[in-house]
């Protein structure tokens, strides 16, 4: 059986396993050791009936699709009482080595459904299920790997004991971010398109749409003004007043050519969701290259809401868990076309609640998410900050929306030759 496990096995007990355990970034972390500890440990978050469930399958769409759909798979498959957290399982600063799944503490009265149902998921390639046993001195605990249906195939030789482990600098999900969350050249983003094209026919067409020439050298006659901000933050009123102000033609990230795919792709996980809105703005720059060559060009949206919105999701919890200021994963693809100005647009979350209200249209579920998760627009709005490339210029969008024009028109006649 040709489980990536196999080689994670290999490097198992250097593993620190780090458990997000209220989805707000609390994060409890501990490592395994092939060793006993001399001193015996007690450890209070592991308790006898906790499990861990890994997808570590070789296909990365696949094992992607079906990390996405394994929440609900567990919750509606076993008892009402088993507590989920995801878990990640990495390599300290080995990139791509993270793991994802979940943890799970079982106070249910019925142990053998849920043991039932993890040896049955346990048989999948994709999987790998583990659990948590006390020593018999009392204290010591160590994770037992399933090899077969529940745990009767215990594979006793990959017995590891756990060890607390000091928190990491910055969340687990930042090893892997590059080329699964964010797309640095179009090959990357078409390469997951394509390997998706059995299971999503749509990715096909959009393929098809993305063009070959690299426009990223080619400086356009006319500036490209790109305003950024969160939901209802006025881009749409702004863009269109500046469209009409410097009689501009107006583009938006990702293009109306692919709309029709839009919900299809918001419903797939973010490795391929992602691909996406990435592809999506290449198909933009190279509008932008050609209608830059007559007239002004103002972008509602482009590579800063790419960026930002895929590091934000993929970390949980406070601003200190993103990745550091200056990190590489803030760079800009050096394929794609640099604007002459970023706009982002910031509102008071009072106010922004407030126009959200007012314009009463549905929201995606992400920007409920944004409405719920303070943290999550906290660093969203910070990643806006973060990512390098082009001057961005923060401009506070709370007064008239005339009053903000005539600012950003200012900052335009700073920046660009009109
Ligand atoms: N400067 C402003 N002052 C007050 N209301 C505004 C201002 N700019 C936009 N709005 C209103 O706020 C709502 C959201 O604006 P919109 O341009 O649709 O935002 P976005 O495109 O960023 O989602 C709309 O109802 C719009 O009329
Ligand atoms: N260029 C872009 C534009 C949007 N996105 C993603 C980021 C978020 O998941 C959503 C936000 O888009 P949404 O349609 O809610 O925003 P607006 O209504 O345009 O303000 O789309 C992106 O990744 N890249």
């Amino acid at each position: 059986m040709a489980k990536r496990s196999m080689s994670l096995l290999g490097q198992w007990s250097s593993r620190v396993f780090s458990i997000d355990l209220d989805k707000r970034g609390a994060l409890l972390n501990f490592a395994l050791t092939e060793k006993p500890q001399q001193a015996p440990e007690t450890f209070r978050n592991i308790q006898e009936r906790c499990y861990s469930v890994l997808v570590c399958g070789d296909d990365r769409i696949q094992s992607a699709r079906f990390y996405w759909g394994l929440e609900d798979l567990l919750r509606n498959e076993l008892p009402a009482e088993c507590e989920l957290l995801p878990v990640s399982s990495y390599l300290p600063h080995v990139k791509d080595s993270l793991i994802r799944g979940y943890f799970l503490k079982d106070a249910s009265e019925c142990p053998s459904l849920t043991r039932r149902v993890l040896g049955a998921l346990g048989l999948s390639e994709q999987v790998q299920v583990c659990s948590y046993l006390r020593g018999p001195d009392g204290g010591r605990w160590s994770q037992q790997l399933w090899s077969g249906s529940e745990n009767q195939n215990m594979d006793v030789s990959k017995t590891c004991y756990v060890v607390p482990s000091e928190e990491a600098n910055y969340h687990p999900s930042v090893l892997n971010m590059e080329n699964s969350d964010v797309f640095y050249c179009r090959a990357e983003a078409c390469k997951v398109l394509q390997e998706s094209c059995d299971i999503i026919p749509e990715s096909r067409a959009v393929l098809e749409l993305v063009g070959k020439t690299d426009a990223s050298r080619h400086s356009p006659d006319f500036p490209v003004v790109v305003i950024e901000g969160l939901d209802a933050t006025g881009k749409t009123t702004l863009t269109e007043s500046l469209r009409e102000a410097l009689g501009a033609r107006l583009l938006r990230s990702p293009p109306q050519c692919l709309s029709p795919w839009r919900a299809v792709f918001d419903r797939e996980p973010p490795l391929i969701r992602r691909a996406f809105y990435a592809l999506g703005n290449y198909i933009t720059a190279e509008q932008m290259g050609m209608e830059a060559s007559q007239a002004p060009v103002i972008v509602d949206r482009y590579w800063h809401s790419t960026a930002s919105y895929a590091i934000a999701t993929a970390v949980s919890g406070p601003v200190s868990s993103l990745p550091p200021e200056g990190s590489p994963l803030y760079r800009w693809p050096p394929d794609l076309l640099q604007p002459s100005l970023v706009v982002q647009l910031t509102l008071d979350p009072q106010e922004r609640k407030r126009r959200l209200e007012a314009r009463g249209q549905g929201q995606t579920d992400e920007e409920q998410e944004l409405d719920h998760n303070l943290l999550f627009r906290l660093r969203v709005e910070e990643a806006y900050r973060r990512v390098r490339g082009p001057a961005c210029v923060v401009v506070d969008a709370g007064p008239s929306a005339d009053k903000v024009l005539q600012q950003v028109l200012l900052l335009i006649k700073e920046h660009c030759r009109l």
